[in-house]
């Protein structure tokens, strides 16, 4: 399968600043990535770079076989940047005929696109009417303009509610499952861990960590967490039995310990048998894990 985007060795340098350093990726078609990093660490500038709005220095960069910012290219990619601004007095109708019409494509389909994104209801309303969420929806729908095979979202979710992230992800997982791959950067790592295929950590303009968050827990092999809720009375004795748990002031007790060590702590701890009144096992979180990432790259 040719991927819908390749990334080679990709070096951009403002000035005194290397913004991105010998990055090298690939998105296959269909698959959802989500690009992590710091403030500054070059997410911008990598999808400024994958839109053709900016030069790069050496390196290669591939957008469905075509060269970034070609005719051919900006056909196949769409973009939605983190604030949408759209003409208030408009309908959402008469926005995305516009941007129909703009790309030569059959303004009348306005309103089907307005419903793939949820918006049928609200079509013929102003948009200085709409809410956040509503507005970030006719932006999802204008980059369904022409069927796009990547699309580019920066940080599409900020300020959504949860109940409007939640649908955002899935209208992407309709588009995902048609063969569109989407790249996505987001601070909000607890959703991208969900919602999305592969994860990538950008630090100071290097691709520190590439992989599912699978991929990525085990090579970082965090410790895990098992909380352990004593049944009434027998506090006392499990603490003095799991001297390496922390306790904490809601009576729980907290025991790390390694991947390896998962299965025989268990067994010790389900030994107490009616004892143990609850029992949870927390695997390191995407936080953790991205911390693990950049950290250890001296950012
Ligand atoms: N036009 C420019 N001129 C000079 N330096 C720039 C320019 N654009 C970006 N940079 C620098 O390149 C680095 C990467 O910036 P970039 O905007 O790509 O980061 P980012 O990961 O998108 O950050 P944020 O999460 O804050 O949006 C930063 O050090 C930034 O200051």
């Amino acid at each position: 399968m040719t991927p819908t985007l390749t990334i080679s060795q990709l070096t951009k340098r403002f000035q005194s600043v290397e913004a991105l350093k010998q990055v090298s990726l690939t998105l296959q078609p269909g698959r959802r990535a989500a690009l992590l990093g710091h403030n500054g660490a070059g997410k911008s500038t990598m999808m400024k770079i994958i839109l053709g709005l900016i030069p790069f220095d050496s390196g290669e960069v591939s957008v469905c076989g075509e060269t970034p910012g070609s005719a051919a290219a900006r056909r196949q990619v769409a973009y939605l940047p983190e604030n949408v601004a759209f003409h208030p007095a408009l309908t959402g109708e008469e926005q995305i005929s516009h941007y129909l019409a703009l790309r030569g494509e059959n303004p009348r389909i306005a309103p089907e696109l307005l419903a793939r994104v949820g918006l049928a209801h609200a079509a013929r309303r102003r948009i200085g009417t709409y809410s956040k969420g509503m507005r970030q929806r006719v932006g999802l729908a204008q980059t369904l303009i022409g069927r796009p095979r990547l699309l580019v979202l920066d940080e599409p979710t900020s300020g959504l509610d949860p109940v409007s992230r939640r649908d955002f992800y899935d209208l992407l997982d309709g588009l995902s499952a048609d063969g569109t791959a989407i790249l996505l950067s987001s601070h909000a790592l607890t959703e991208v861990e969900a919602r999305t295929d592969s994860i990538l950590i950008l630090s100071g303009g290097q691709l520190v960590a590439e992989g599912s968050l699978a991929d990525l827990r085990t090579r970082a092999a965090l410790p895990i967490m098992l909380l352990v809720r004593p049944a009434e009375g027998h506090a006392e004795a499990l603490v003095a039995a799991f001297p390496e748990a922390c306790v904490g002031a809601d009576g729980l007790l907290r025991i790390p310990c390694a991947q390896g060590e998962k299965l025989p702590l268990l067994a010790r701890i389900t030994a107490w048998g009616p004892q143990v009144a609850d029992l949870d096992v927390i695997p390191p979180s995407l936080e953790d894990i991205y911390s693990y990432f950049s950290r250890r790259d001296g950012q």
